[in-house]
Formats: C-alpha cells, structure tokens, sequence
C-alpha cells in the first residue's frame, strides 16, 4: 500500500478473560499503541458482542462455543473486521497430537544460516497404551487437551513402565528430549518474531536404575517450568547459543501458513544428540506476549500491519521472510534462485534421507 494511504490510526478491540488480559494488554501496550494511533478497546465478553465495536480488527482468546457463535454473527455484520485469529485455526492446538502434526507438514521456505545447515522435528510421541513398547524412558506425559485450562499444563515426567500406571489419561506421552536445560520460546505477531531464551528442564542421563525406581520415585508431576528462572540459570541461560534468526524466521514463516495463525508462540529445544536440530515440543495460542521485551512495539507493528492490510493473509511472502531457501525432508537446504538448483536440492534432499 503507497505510503500516502497508509492508514494512520485504527481501532483493535480485544476480548480475553482477565487473566490472559494482565499478560497482553498491559498499560505501557496501551500507551505506546495509542501514541502510534492504534486504539484498543476492552470487549466486553459477557455483554453481546455485536452491540460492541465497530473495530478494525478484533483479537481474542475465548473458547466457548457461544463466543464462536457470536464471532461468527459479527463477522457477517461487519466483514470488513480482520478477526485474528479464526477459531477453525487454533482450535487444532487444543489437541496436543494435531498441534504438532502441523510441524511435520510444514511446506515452507526456510533460510540456511550463513554457516550451517539446520534441521527440526517433534519429539517421538505415542498414546498412553503403545508408550511403554514404542518410547525410550524418561517419557513426558502431557494432557491431551491444551485448552488454557490450568489442568492442561500438568504434565509428569515418566521414569519407567510402572510410573505410566500413574498417568491420568486422555495424554500424549512423548520422548524426553535431552537439551541442554534451555527452551527457545519463539513469538509470533504476523511477521514480526522475537525469541527468547527460558528455563527448562534438566537433562537426564538414562541410568540403569531407572527401571528399579520404587513406584512413587518412578513418576514427578512437573508445571510452570519456563518462567522460574532464577539468578544463577540467567547466566547459564546466557552461554546458551541462539539458533540463526533466519532460521528461527523462517520456522516462524512455516508455523504461520501451517497454523493460519497470526499471534502465537511455539516452543523449541535442540536435541542434544543430533547436529543443529531443534525439536518443537509446544504451539500456544495468543500466549502472554507481555513477557517479551519491547512487545508493545511488536504488536502495535502488527496491528498497524493489518489495519492497513499489509499482514497478508498467511501464505504471502513478507518483508523479514525470507523464500531464498527451502526444507525438505525437514532438512534445510538453500534454494540458490532457480528451479534447477531446487530440483538438484531435492534429488539431494532424497538421497540424504536414503542414506539417514
Ligand atoms: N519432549 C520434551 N523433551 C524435553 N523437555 C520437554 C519436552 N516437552 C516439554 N518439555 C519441557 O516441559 C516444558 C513444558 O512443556 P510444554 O511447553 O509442552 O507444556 P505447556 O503446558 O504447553 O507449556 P506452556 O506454558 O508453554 O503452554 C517445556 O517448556 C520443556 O521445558
Ligand atoms: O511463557 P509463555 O508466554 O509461553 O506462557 C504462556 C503459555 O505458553 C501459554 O500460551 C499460556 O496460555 P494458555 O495455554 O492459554 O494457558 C499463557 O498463559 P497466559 O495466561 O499468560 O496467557 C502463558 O503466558
Ligand atoms: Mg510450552
Ligand atoms: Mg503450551
């Protein structure tokens, strides 16, 4: 859009219950976005949704099916509103098994970083009945429904075969990934991306014992793990190598046109025995963006984005995403411009993955 219809100013309307809104729209969002002309505005949701507004674009974060229906209505009243995001798009992160098949259809471009090649995945994951042949132990037990609920964060590391008699089921039991103790938390607000670095869990040396833990040492319930980092894990924290932005863009690039997401974050840890591969273990809906630094200026970017319809709907090619390379088999390779080279990175793609 030419600078001079740019638009200016533009109102966003926000409707999340208090808890998710104390870790979003916090004052200095408010302030800063104000002085930049975007407005936002509290709905309402326990007052009917169409008697509020009108706004540009409205963001929320409510799972009921009433909300959907009422979304559904004002968006017929008033089609010009830019929702983000649509429910048929982050309802498949409340299951944790379609949350991450996304990540293993991820049909995107991705940017080798100037030294190196990186490749990504999920972890091994199976349901509560084939976990015990089909996983190598310690195991994470994860509810199956990540709704936001506090229940939904209650996961249980696993040590043997007794402690699965634990695990309350429906769960996905995935393999413990050894990583270093550090979590890459990647935020995303259209084509605006920030990672952080959090603390994670220890690694665990799978000791022989592991089998004879007596049955109450065999399972520990672990929450809240990411966001208590203390002192000394800051400078721990602080040795640990960032993956290349190029390819922490260009996962972001292929989780936003998988996901049809425009606000999320995703989760990643490097596996600590393979070269340069991350795994993603987690996709949250609009999570607590306050938590980045300088996300007021990320989001007001983003909502300034889509008031003036530069936040193409996901799949367009957008400044800060690169389409110079491509993933194949989940390995990243360059795309050196033309469709002889991208074919040749093919062929080599499929021979590396005969040869692996
Ligand atoms: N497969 C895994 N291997 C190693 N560590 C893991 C694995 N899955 C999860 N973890 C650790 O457990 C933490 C919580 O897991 P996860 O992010 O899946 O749960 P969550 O409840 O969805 O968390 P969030 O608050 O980010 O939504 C991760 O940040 C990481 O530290
Ligand atoms: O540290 P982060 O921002 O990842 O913590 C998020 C978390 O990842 C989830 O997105 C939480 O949302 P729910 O899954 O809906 O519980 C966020 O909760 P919130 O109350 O802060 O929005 C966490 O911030
Ligand atoms: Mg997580
Ligand atoms: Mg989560």
């Amino acid at each position: 859009m030419p600078e001079k219809n740019r638009k200016l100013t533009g109102t966003v309307g926000y409707a999340m219950p208090p808890n998710k809104v104390k870790t979003v729209i916090q004052p200095s969002l408010v302030a800063y976005a104000k002085e930049r002309g975007i407005h936002l505005i509290e709905v309402h949701i326990d007052q009917p949704l169409i008697e509020q507004g009108p706004f540009d674009c409205l963001m929320h974060k409510v799972y009921d099916d009433d909300w959907k229906a009422q979304l559904r209505d004002y968006e017929s009243k008033y089609p010009a509103v830019v929702i983000i995001d649509s429910p048929s798009s982050f309802e498949r992160l409340h299951n944790r098994v379609s949350m991450l098949e996304v990540v293993s259809h991820l049909p995107v471009f991705v940017q080798q970083s100037d030294t190196e090649d990186y490749s990504f995945g999920i972890p091994k994951q199976e349901s509560l009945s084939t976990a015990n042949e089909k996983l190598s132990f310690p195991v994470i037990a994860k509810p199956l429904l990540a709704n936001g609920s506090h229940k939904s964060h209650e996961l249980s590391l696993v040590f043997n075969s007794h402690g699965l008699k634990y695990v309350e089921p429906p769960v996905v039991v995935q393999e413990f990934v050894n990583h270093g103790g550090v979590l890459f938390k990647v935020y995303v607000a259209g084509d605006y991306v920030k990672c952080v670095k959090r603390r994670s869990l220890p690694d665990f040396q799978v000791c022989s014992g592991a089998a004879e833990l007596e049955e109450h040492e065999s399972i520990r319930l672990i929450s809240e793990i990411s966001s208590s980092a203390t002192e000394d894990d800051e400078t721990f924290m602080k040795e640990a190598e960032m993956p290349a932005m190029s390819f922490i863009y260009s996962m972001a690039k292929g989780l936003r046109e998988a996901t049809k997401l425009h606000l999320f974050n995703f989760d990643m840890i490097k596996d600590a025995k393979e070269y340069n591969k991350y795994v993603i273990i987690d996709i949250n809906y609009l999570p607590g963006f306050a938590k980045v630094p300088g996300f007021e200026v990320m989001l007001t970017d983003f909502f300034l984005d889509v008031i003036n319809h530069k936040c193409e709907d996901v799949g367009g090619d957008r400044v800060g995403f690169s389409s110079e390379t491509a993933i194949l088999d989940n390995r990243v390779v360059k795309k050196e411009g033309n469709c002889l080279t991208i074919l040749y990175n093919h062929v080599a793609g499929l021979v590396f993955r005969l040869l692996n």
